[in-house]
């Protein structure tokens, strides 16, 4: 465990950078600072590694004040990732994500096997490793930084807002990355960002600052989301908090029904039987291996032959689908949304269809984890924004 007790900054120009933060940093967990610029993110972070001192205040690991460790050893105990990673431009690759095991003293073949392990670990190619910094990516410097980070198996990381160069897709991939990563090694990491998207996603715990570098707020984020410390949380989250929210939520437990679900060797008089056995206007048709072939309405049905096959017919497609196993309400939400048939199609690992869901229903899954006061926990929720 981290832990800041009243720490202050003060630098000597008189900015009080921060403000008296008393906190606790779990291990093996991820942690987010987030807030608007110059709240004191950076800083706050850089007392765990001592790049800065604290004016007033102790911060102490498993119990041990950090000033009583000298820096440099402290500093190797420690992985730090940074925005456009920080690379050494005239080393390869594979020098890069050695330097700290280079600096401990190990041989240059236990410090490049280790380095080819951590590139795979993050993604890197094996061919990469004798490239130069320049000759990557945006994305694949970042994967470099986060293995040099990694290279010693420091149990604590610190990431300063270490996907911010680089575009939304790669972003969003180098965060599921980070994901993967901290579900398998369980590093206590302290992330800062200044988007609440991305703390969201990535955090166990958001500390959320404000200016003058004061906490507003730490909590779990589904928890932030649903109940703002007050305005300046609820304005720094955003209007459509409720929804992110559901991202928390799994879709597992949603009614799917597949009595409206029809293979293309099933004929359009069935098809109708369907449609008013069930009071439901549409049906959605499933190719032989049972993945979706799309939506068939009643006006489409009552027009068609009777004893057409579904398969012969034009269809309206199902747009995206949702893993049921996996995804938030969310995820199930947007289908319905984006659905013609305002129904959205789950399927499981295989792609096939599970069971189909109307808005109605989603509308009530929704309001039953709407109370501000329900508890994710017990309704198996999802860590991030599956
Ligand atoms: N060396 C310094 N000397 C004087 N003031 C500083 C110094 N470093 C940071 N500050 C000031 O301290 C305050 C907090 O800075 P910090 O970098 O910790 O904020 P931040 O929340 O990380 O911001 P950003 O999101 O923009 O990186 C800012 O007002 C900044 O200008």
């Amino acid at each position: 465990m981290i832990t800041f007790e009243r720490v202050s900054k003060r630098f000597p120009d008189g900015t009080v950078a921060v403000a008296s933060l008393d906190l606790e940093i779990p291990t093996g967990r991820t942690t987010v600072f987030v807030g608007p610029s110059g709240c004191g993110k950076t800083t706050s972070l850089r007392m765990i590694n001592r790049m800065v001192d604290p004016t007033d205040g102790v911060i102490s690991i498993d119990g041990a004040d950090v000033r009583g460790k000298d820096p440099a050893e402290l500093r190797r105990t420690i992985g730090y990732v940074i925005q456009q990673a920080g690379l050494f431009p005239h080393r390869t690759i594979i020098d890069n994500i050695a330097t700290v095991p280079f600096l401990l003293g190990w041989s240059k073949a236990k410090a490049h096997a280790r380095a080819r392990e951590l590139m795979e670990l993050v993604g890197l190619l094996p061919e990469q490793a004798r490239r130069y910094p320049h000759q990557l990516s945006g994305g694949q410097q970042q994967r470099v930084g986060v293995a040099r980070a990694l290279a010693a198996d420091p149990p604590v990381l610190l990431m300063d807002e270490p996907f911010s160069a680089v575009d939304p897709v790669v972003r969003a991939s180098l965060q599921e990355e980070l994901l993967r990563l901290q579900a398998e090694l369980h590093k206590t990491i302290v992330f800062v960002t200044h988007d609440i998207e991305e703390a969201v996603k990535l955090g166990d715990s958001v500390a959320v600052f404000r200016p003058g570098g004061h906490l507003a707020q730490v909590d779990h984020p589904e928890r932030l989301l649903a109940v703002p410390a007050d305005d300046f949380v609820e304005g720094f989250i955003g209007y459509d908090r409720g929804v992110r929210r559901l991202s928390f939520f799994r879709a597992d437990a949603l009614p799917l029904r597949s009595d409206i679900v029809l293979g293309e060797e099933d004929t359009v008089a069935r098809a109708r039987e369907t449609v008013r056995a069930h009071g439901e206007p549409w049906v959605l048709v499933v190719h032989a291996d049972r993945t979706p072939k799309g939506w068939l309405g009643e006006p489409a049905l009552t027009a068609a032959e009777p004893d057409a096959l579904l398969g012969s017919l034009a269809t309206d497609p199902y747009g995206h689908v949702f893993r049921v196993a996996e995804d938030s309400l969310r995820s199930a939400l947007d289908a319905s949304v984006l659905s013609p048939a305002g129904r959205a199609v789950g399927v499981d690992a295989q792609g096939q269809v599970v069971g189909v869901v109307a808005q109605s229903e989603l509308g009530s899954a929704i309001w039953s984890v709407g109370g501000e006061e329900s508890d994710p926990a017990e309704r198996g929720a999802v860590g991030s924004d599956g």
